[in-house]
């Protein structure tokens, strides 16, 4: 496992050892010894997994509320995304800032998107079967969300029409929006 920092604290990149032969491929996707022995520690207790049909489906930007947030390992089983995560710690000196990385069956990088951060991604291509790991229960109650398109977070993101959901489309701004996170 191969693992890359990025602009911002504690985003990762991983990228697995991929066994080719004959048969295909295998590859460990989640190994906590070998994450730890890079100082990233993690208990996930809950898998999720989600199919977009088309090509320029944003989902995000998500978080849940401080006393329930989430660490989320992201990767892709089928098809491409561009990956997104924002910092909205208050306090922060990355702050508002965002990192993005293409993960893709072919890629087969996951990252690594800490509490005190907001997630995305847009499919850039249709069918795409993204899973991640998470290490807090889905709260409803503590589920929030940022606009996908908010100009101060300024993500460049590969489509300037998605498919939304009706829940994303209405989100408000960073800055106006329902976030405990303070560093
Ligand atoms: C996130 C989630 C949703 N659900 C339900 C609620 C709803 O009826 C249905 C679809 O939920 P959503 O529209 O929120 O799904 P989606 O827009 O795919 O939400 C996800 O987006 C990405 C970017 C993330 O980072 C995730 O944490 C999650 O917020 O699934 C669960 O049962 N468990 C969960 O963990």
């Amino acid at each position: 496992m191969k693992v890359i920092e990025t602009k911002l604290p504690n985003v990762y990149i991983l990228e697995p050892k991929v066994h080719k032969d004959h048969r295909g491929f295998f590859m460990e996707t989640y190994n906590k010894k070998v994450l730890e022995d890079y100082g990233i520690n993690f208990e996930f207790i809950q898998d999720n997994h989600s199919l977009s049909v088309e090509a320029g489906t944003i989902r995000g930007l998500h978080y849940q509320l401080e006393n329930k947030a989430q660490t989320k390992l992201v990767r892709v089983i089928r098809g491409a995304i561009f990956d997104v995560a924002v910092d909205i710690r208050k306090g922060s000196s990355t702050y508002g800032k965002w990192v993005g990385a293409i993960l893709s069956e072919d890629n087969k990088r996951q990252l690594v998107i800490p509490k005190g951060f907001a997630h995305g991604f847009c499919t850039l291509v249709s069918n795409t079967e993204v899973h991640y790991k998470v290490d807090e229960f889905y709260s409803p109650e503590h589920d929030r969300g940022i606009l996908w398109n908010d100009p101060e977070i300024g993500i460049y993101w590969p489509t300037s029409s998605p498919i939304l959901s009706d829940k994303d489309s209405r989100h408000l701004v960073l800055s106006e929006a329902d976030n405990d996170f303070k560093i």
